[in-house]
């Protein structure tokens, strides 16, 4: 998957978020979108994803040099973020059947030991509304990193992650991460996005 952006911007209002953002990002790099709090980097996350839509510019997607229509692509990209609904009457085993059933499974892993990549094993027959917070982020990361998708975005990952979860999520994005568009927004933990090479401060683009 490569995106590449042609003078996007974004406004919520008067105000714009960021403009003339002009880029192509691929696989061949991992990303990390960095800045203070609100200034946009969910936002952009969101526009590149194409769950907002931009305000000004041109946004395209392609897939083995093919193009794909932006109201289309959100099939084949994963999403993780701290504030996404899960379906809390389901147990987690029940969760993952139902979310690798829309978007496939990696097709090198085993669903029936999903529980297991996510060291949630004891917890597999739970009801995820009964998850720690840790618990069901480490959830969603691995919906998200498990699937087998040409892009990964992942909002602030390791919140509410302890110690063994933040070592956990090294590993996982590292290891899944090849051939991938992967792109991070992070606000200052570097645990989140240590194997990023290009970084786009978001405030750069605040006022151009
Ligand atoms: N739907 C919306 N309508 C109006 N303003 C919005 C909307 N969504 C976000 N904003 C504003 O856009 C700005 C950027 O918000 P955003 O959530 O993208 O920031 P952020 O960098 O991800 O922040 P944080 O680090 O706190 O998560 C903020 O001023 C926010 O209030």
């Amino acid at each position: 998957m490569e995106i590449e952006l042609k003078n996007v911007g974004k406004r919520f209002n008067r105000d714009w978020i960021f403009r003339n953002w002009s880029a192509t990002l691929n696989p061949e790099s991992a990303y990390v979108v960095l800045g203070g709090n609100g200034s946009g980097k969910s936002t952009a996350l969101r526009v590149l994803l194409g769950y907002a839509p931009q305000s000004e510019g041109e946004l395209l997607f392609r897939i083995d040099g093919k193009k794909i229509d932006q109201n289309q692509v959100y099939k084949h990209f994963s999403f993780c973020s701290p504030y996404l609904e899960l379906y809390e009457e389901l147990t987690l085993d029940e969760m993952a059947k139902f979310h690798f059933s829309l978007k496939p499974l990696l097709p090198q892993m085993d669903l029936a030991h999903f529980a297991e990549y996510v060291h949630l094993e004891a917890s597999r027959n739970k009801p995820v509304k009964y998850f720690s917070s840790g618990m069901k982020q480490r959830l969603r990361l691995g919906l998200a990193l498990y699937s087998d998708t040409k892009g990964v975005f992942l909002d602030e990952p390791i919140s509410n992650l302890d110690r063994f979860g933040i070592d956990w999520y090294r590993n996982v994005v590292q290891e899944l991460r090849k051939d991938r568009l992967l792109i991070v927004a992070s606000n200052k933990q570097t645990d989140e996005y240590f194997f990023c090479d290009q970084k786009i401060n978001i405030e750069d683009f605040k006022h151009r």
